[in-house]
């Protein structure tokens, strides 16, 4: 297991690059399964997720090789294979493969994903995509058995709700099927249209990716001609302005696309921290005083769920008490008891609302990482803690956080990784 340890207090300044998105990059690795030549993209994050989607990929006969943020992936030789479910439960995007394979080979069959334990987080909805398309889908012992004999056929789809996950995944197998799919209420989050762009490059037709309907003619062949640039992470760009708006003397936060978070700098603004919006950066002044805001979360483009944990302990800093109702995930609040054995005072009064009350001594401690934006938090939380933090469970941080210790060691900050396995 892997400790993260702080030495809190030290005040950050300098600049901080943001790697390409997690959540683009892990649809666009089960993606690059669809092409019908090698794929290469570049801006992609160091992060655990990569590492456990090659070791899928790698079970299927697929190479791929990663080097200096250039990822490059070859599925020529592809063959149909049990999928390795330590790898499949580490992370929730492992679920991209099921409507990829589909979409390859007409059946797919895939061990339940993990990911982020943030409450339920049920596929009922890629679900009942698979079947409209033509599907049949099977659930058992902790397996998704998905095909499709006669082919998919494309058809209208209705999303009850709007997911990510399931925009995605209903994308993937309808790219490649006979006839035209339009999906309806469809999630409209920037990283849905970077897979479509990714798609689009190699000739597939979907529409209308980033609105609420989207519009697939499924096509024969995918071909790869050019290098996929993946954007930026506007949730780790987050991460890094509410920490340097808590604990910075001035910190530039480079390649950013301003207006993926707008709903977020709109917050930090109304909060009283002075931003500098660049083109594709943003200035964060060192920040003394700040008012207290509330914040819902919402669909993009509201204020993104995974960005809840890292605004709340720079709202600490409040003069006064901020609240956030959390309306995707109710019960992702496992950062506050952490955060409170730091000095923080947040209270979670009821199931997702969260009540940040102004507190101004925080200490060092240990603390577990339940999840990776829980993490975020946490990280954050050390560094504003005088001594020492201790974060346990650290693996989940790292499943998302691009390169986290080189990039905090240069803004001045002090942070080691432990690993107990190597101790
Ligand atoms: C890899 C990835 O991109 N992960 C993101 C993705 O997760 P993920 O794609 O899993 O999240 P969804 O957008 O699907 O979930 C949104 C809401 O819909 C519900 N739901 C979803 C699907 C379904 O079939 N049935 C159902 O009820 C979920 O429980 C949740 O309340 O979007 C979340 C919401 O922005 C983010 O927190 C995650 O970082
Ligand atoms: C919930 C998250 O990730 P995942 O969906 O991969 O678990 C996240 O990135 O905040």
């Amino acid at each position: 297991m892997k400790k993260l340890l702080i030495h809190g207090g030290r005040r950050l300044s300098g600049e901080v690059t943001i790697g390409g998105a997690k959540n683009s990059t892990v649809a666009l690795i089960p993606a690059s399964i669809l092409a019908d030549t090698a794929v290469k993209f570049d801006s992609v994050p160091g992060i655990l997720d990569v590492q456990n989607l090659q070791l899928i990929l790698k079970s299927m006969n697929v190479t791929s090789d990663f080097k200096g943020g250039e990822l490059t992936i070859d599925p020529t030789d592809i063959v149909e294979a049990e999928l390795p479910s330590t790898a499949i439960k580490s992370l929730r995007a492992s679920y991209y493969f099921m409507g990829s394979l589909l979409g390859r080979f007409g059946r797919a069959t895939v061990t339940f994903p993990g990911g982020d334990n943030i409450g339920p987080r049920p596929i009922d909805q890629h679900i009942k995509g698979f079947e409209a398309l033509g599907a049949r889908v099977r659930e058992e012992n902790d397996t998704i058995y998905i095909d499709a004999p006669e082919g998919l056929k494309g058809a209208r789809i209705f999303l009850d709700m709007v997911s990510v996950g399931a925009t995605m995944n209903i994308i993937l197998a309808a790219v490649k099927a006979k006839g035209t799919t339009i999906l309806e209420n469809a999630a409209k989050e920037p990283e849905i249209i970077d897979l479509a762009t990714f798609l689009n490059n190699m000739g597939a037709q979907v529409r209308g990716a980033g609105t609420d309907v989207i519009r697939i003619v499924g096509v024969e062949r995918l071909e790869a001609h050019n290098t996929h640039t993946i954007i930026p992470d506007r949730i780790e760009a987050g991460t890094y302005l509410s920490m340097a708006a808590a604990q910075g003397d001035g910190v530039l936060v480079k390649n950013i696309i301003p207006e993926h978070m707008e709903a977020f700098t709109a917050k930090l603004i109304e909060a009283g921290v002075e931003l500098d919006v660049r083109e594709d950066s943003i200035f964060v002044p060192k920040t003394d005083v700040l008012k207290p805001i509330s914040i819902q979360t919402a669909p993009f483009p509201g204020f993104a769920t995974d960005l809840q944990q890292p605004i709340t302990p720079l709202l600490a800093k409040a003069a006064g008490t901020s609240t956030i109702l959390e309306t995707i995930y109710p019960a992702r609040t496992r950062h506050i008891p952490e955060l409170n054995k730091l000095g923080m005072s947040i209270q979670v009064p009821s199931e997702g609302l969260i009540e940040i009350n102004q507190s101004s001594q925080h200490t060092g401690n240990t603390v577990k990482a339940a999840e990776i934006r829980a993490g975020a938090a946490l990280v954050i939380g050390g560094l504003m803690s005088d001594g020492i933090t201790v974060i346990e469970d650290a693996e989940h941080i790292l499943r998302g956080y691009d390169r986290l210790i080189h990039k905090l060691t240069f803004l001045n900050g002090d942070i080691q990784i432990i690993d107990d396995d190597e101790a």
